[in-house]
């Protein structure tokens, strides 16, 4: 504790003096993560937290909530298997949803509230546990298939975001069982199961929407592993100098995410963040990046971000359909079938370890990891 107080001192020290490589590796060297800065008490956020104003501004996100064009879609799923009008208006909802927001929320997808409700405690209860049980979890170390730690991108990034997460490589080789944190182990090994096949329903629905044929997705492997980051958000005596995740693209095929109800996140809609609001009993799904690639920007991968916010802590947990973990030499690009003269393909071929390896070294302001595998017109 009295080791926390002295770094966020440090942190406080005139800038002359500021060395934020060493502020960053004192603050990653408790293990504690950013529940330990505010279990700390803190009142200020230390500086390598601080984002410019312009970052963190929601100026651009005035309240749009009466305006139906600038409400995140809502798709729902009932009936989808039932008779084939249903499924043809929830294709058409998806593809419509994909080309222009790159997100919508899905109810009825067939996934109990009370595993949900399980996912967010359980994810809660692992942060809230005693440090000491939480910090043998705290890891950079990316052989490892659970590991615990606050901002992966701590060292690149030119702030550090207010959040802790713990990630999990859950398929096609989920962990052993006594691999899991005994806080979470049941209800992620369960929520896992779940998703797995909300992800087939989903890439079939958006094969479709492509005007494939269902299995498409499913077969060239886009389903085939997924990996969660679970992210606690503590409540931020500052929350308007720092945000709870800069605003990026996600660098999966497709991402399915549960968010606890105290709000925050929002999306780049025509130049002004929207925000996505917590509905009980619905799953945020979103195109990431290599689903734009072979799509050949059908589909549109879109920028969103995490407010810090003075209420909470938030809790969530995003499911990333991506298989990056496993060595495979198959390569990704524009899908044949969606390519004409009139519309040639955009991207150059590659492999999913590739696209993330560049994704982590593209930092932050460069050019993106996909804008670097456009063709030049
Ligand atoms: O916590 C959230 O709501 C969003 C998390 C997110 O965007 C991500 O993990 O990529
Ligand atoms: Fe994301």
């Amino acid at each position: 504790m009295a080791f926390i107080l002295n770094l966020q001192r440090d942190l406080e020290t005139s800038k002359e003096f500021y060395d934020r490589a060493k502020a960053l590796k004192a603050f990653d060297d408790t293990k504690a993560g950013v529940k330990g800065l505010v279990d700390a008490g803190i009142a200020t956020i230390p500086q390598i937290f601080v984002m410019p104003p312009e970052e963190v501004s929601c100026e651009e996100s005035d309240d749009h909530s009466g305006c139906p064009q600038f409400k995140v879609p809502m798709v729902d799923l009932k009936n989808m298997e039932e008779d084939c009008v249903s499924r043809k208006k929830i294709v058409e909802e998806i593809r419509k949803a994909c080309g222009t927001w790159g997100f919508f929320q899905v109810l009825n997808h067939g996934i109990p509230q009370d595993v949900m409700d399980e996912m967010i405690e359980g994810v809660r209860r692992f942060n809230e546990q005693q440090k000491e049980v939480k910090m043998e979890f705290y890891s950079r170390d990316k052989m490892k298939k659970v590991r615990f730690n606050s901002n992966f991108d701590l060292y690149k990034a030119k702030a550090a975001n207010w959040r802790d997460t713990l990630m999990c490589i859950m398929a096609p080789n989920p962990p052993q069982p006594e691999e899991y944190p005994a806080a979470c182990r049941d209800i992620m090994m369960q929520y896992s199961e779940q998703l797995k096949k909300l992800g087939d329903t989903l890439f079939q629905l958006i094969s479709q929407a492509l005007n494939l044929d269902p299995n498409q997705l499913e077969d060239m492997e886009c389903a085939k592993g997924h990996v969660f980051f679970c992210h606690y958000y503590p409540a931020c005596p500052e929350s308007d100098r720092t945000l709870g995740h800069a605003k990026h693209t996600d660098p999966s095929f497709l991402t399915i995410l549960l968010q606890d109800q105290i709000g925050g996140l929002q999306v780049l809609h025509q130049n002004h963040w929207i925000d996505i609001p917590p509905q009980r009993g619905a799953l945020v799904i979103n195109i990431g990046d290599l689903l734009q690639l072979i799509s050949n920007d059908k589909f549109k991968s879109v920028e969103h971000r995490v407010l810090a916010k003075s209420t909470g802590p938030r809790v969530s947990a995003a499911c990333f359909f991506t298989t990056h973990f496993q060595e495979s030499a198959k390569l990704y690009g524009p899908i044949k079938e969606l390519l004409t003269d009139q519309t040639p393909p955009l991207y150059k071929e590659t492999s999913v370890k590739d696209y993330i390896d560049s994704f982590h070294s593209a930092g932050l302001g460069g050019i993106s990891a996909l804008a670097q595998l456009r063709f030049s017109q």
